[in-house]
C-alpha cells in the first residue's frame, strides 16, 4: 500500500497532529542566527503555553526564547514541514514527495526523530492504512459542512467534528 502511505504521509506533512516538542541541547548550536547553549531545555510548566503561542505563530523550525527568565528550546513540526528548502512548493499537496528515498533525515518529523521518536508510529501506520483503505474502497463521501474550520487545542481538529455523508459504492 505504498501509494496510500504516500498520501497519508503528505496529509501528516501538511496537518501534523503533533505540533512539536521540547528537547535539551546536548551541545552548543547556532541555528538560523540563534545561539543555543548546551544544556538549554524546557521547563515543563511552559509546555502548552509555549505550544499555543509559539508553534502556530512563528515560522522558525527550531527556536530558543526566554519566557519569564526560563530558556526554552523546542522544535516545530508545522514550520519544519513547510520549509521550501526541503519541500518545494510546500503548500502543494503532492504525495510523490515520498517516492524513492523520500525527504532528507529530520526534515519530515510527524512522529519526531531520534531515540525518543514516537513508539506508536507503526501502530498508527497500520490504523491509518486500514481506515483509509476501507473508506476509499467502500464509499464515496462528501463533507456535510463544506468549510469546517480547523482549530488548535493544541492538535489540529475540525471545529464541528468534520461530519461526512457516506455513499456505498455498491448502492
Ligand atoms: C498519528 C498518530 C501519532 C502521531 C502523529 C504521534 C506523534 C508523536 C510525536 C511527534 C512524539 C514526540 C517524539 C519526539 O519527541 O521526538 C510522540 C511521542 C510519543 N508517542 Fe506518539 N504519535 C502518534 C500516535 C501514538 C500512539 C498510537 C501511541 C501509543 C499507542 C503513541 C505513543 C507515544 C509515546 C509513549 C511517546 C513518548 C515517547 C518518548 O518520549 O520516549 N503515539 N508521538
Amino acid at each position: 500500500m505504498k501509494y496510500s502511505w504516500n498520501v497519508i504521509c503528505e496529509v501528516l506533512r501538511l496537518a501534523p497532529p503533533f505540533p512539536g516538542s521540547f528537547k535539551e541541547a546536548k551541545t552548543d548550536i547556532v541555528f538560523n542566527g540563534f545561539s543555543i547553549p548546551k544544556g538549554w531545555k524546557t521547563d515543563y510548566g511552559f509546555r502548552f503555553h509555549v505550544l499555543k503561542f509559539l508553534n502556530y505563530f512563528r515560522n522558525t523550525p527550531y527556536l530558543n526564547m526566554q519566557l519569564s527568565g526560563s530558556n526554552q528550546l523546542c522544535w516545530n513540526t508545522n514550520a519544519t514541514h513547510r520549509s521550501p528548502e526541503y519541500f518545494p512548493e510546500p503548500e502543494k499537496f503532492d504525495p510523490s514527495r515520498f517516492e524513492g528515498n523520500g525527504p532528507a533525515p529530520y526534515t519530515y518529523v510527524p512522529f519526531g526523530g531520534g531515540p525518543r521518536m514516537c513508539p506508536g508510529k507503526e501502530y498508527s501506520r497500520l490504523q491509518l492504512l486500514v481506515f483509509t483503505h476501507n473508506l476509499v474502497r467502500r464509499f464515496k463521501f462528501d463533507k456535510v459542512i463544506p468549510r469546517d474550520k480547523i482549530v488548535y487545542s493544541p492538535s489540529p481538529v475540525p471545529e464541528k467534528g468534520l461530519p461526512i455523508r457516506l455513499h456505498p459504492h455498491s448502492a
